[in-house]
């Protein structure tokens, strides 16, 4: 997909959603577990009420790789079932040596058809730009993530007090273009997704950490958006475990529809 469609379906949905697809065995409804492939019906039925509000679905692939072989197999028809127009992205945070990010990029992009995958910046340019290779894919980077341990790395200052993850800003957009690199941003971040987008005006961001980790979706849209939008929020636990009772897709298309409706006010504030 490029970035051109992507922000076209933005416009017409009114809505930078991502629905997040971390489907936990342990966390479905019961009364899916009868079925034969009880994580395959849970995202279907999540899908089918969330597509309206949604311009992104991101499987997490952790809890796909978890089933054993099967869960490559419910992936596989998860990914196919999600509409076309909608961007797809792989959360499977790789990157190694040149040939192997190379096979990466071909298992989520060429096996599985997924428009975009979730790359981690740490081995440097030629773990990431086999990803950058295939036409209309994308690569996520991780920049600035939503969790207590982006700390221990990602804020730490060099000499010249930069931070870590400016540096990986810097030099990793040399590799890509806003037409094929994004970066990970989190919503608990706050005013220093300003920090980001200074350096990064044109690039969307993949912004998790709204809902269950407590990110603000205002303070992400004041921060961050530019003229292309160039934002997808994302929210999984928050939409998709919204009920364990038989009316989980409904209570997800609900918890979808919510904040879609904040979205919507906030393109007309900053669009
Ligand atoms: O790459 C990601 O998607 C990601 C990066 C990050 O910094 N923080 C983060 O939470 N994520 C993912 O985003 C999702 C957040 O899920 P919820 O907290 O349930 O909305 C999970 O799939 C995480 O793996």
């Amino acid at each position: 997909m490029t970035r051109a469609e992507l922000f076209s379906q933005i416009q017409k949905k009114s809505s930078f959603l991502c629905v997040g697809l971390d489907a936990d065995l342990a966390k479905i409804p019961a009364h899916l577990k009868s079925e034969p492939d009880p994580i395959f019906s849970f995202c279907r039925e999540i899908i089918e009420e969330t597509a309206d509000y949604a311009v992104a679905y991101k499987p997490n692939i952790a809890f796909f790789e978890a089933l054993g072989p099967t869960g490559w197999e419910t992936l596989q028809k998860v990914n196919e079932i999600i509409p076309r127009e909608i961007f797809t992205i792989a959360d499977a945070k790789r990157g190694d040596i040149g040939n192997t990010s190379k096979l990466y990029a071909k298992a989520f992009f060429e096996q599985m058809d997924f428009d975009s995958v979730t790359v981690a910046p740490y081995m440097g340019a030629d773990s990431v730009t086999p990803f950058l290779e295939f036409e209309d894919k994308w690569v996520i980077l991780l920049a600035l993530t939503s969790n207590a341990g982006s700390m221990d790395f990602q804020l730490i200052k060099d000499e010249n007090g930069k931070p870590l993850y400016q540096s990986v800003l810097e030099k990793s957009q040399k590799w890509g273009s806003p037409e094929n690199l994004m970066y990970v941003v989190g919503a608990t971040r706050g005013e220093l997704i300003a920090e980001v987008r200074k350096l990064v005006p044109d690039h969307f961001f993949l912004v998790p950490g709204v809902g269950a980790q407590g990110g603000s979706l205002a303070d992400v849209a004041k921060y961050g958006m530019n003229s292309s939008c160039g934002l997808m929020v994302n929210s999984s636990r928050g939409i998709i475990y919204a009920s364990d009772g038989k009316d989980f897709a409904k209570a997800a298309r609900q918890e979808a529809k919510k904040l879609q409706e904040e979205m919507k006010s906030l393109l007309e504030k900053y669009l």
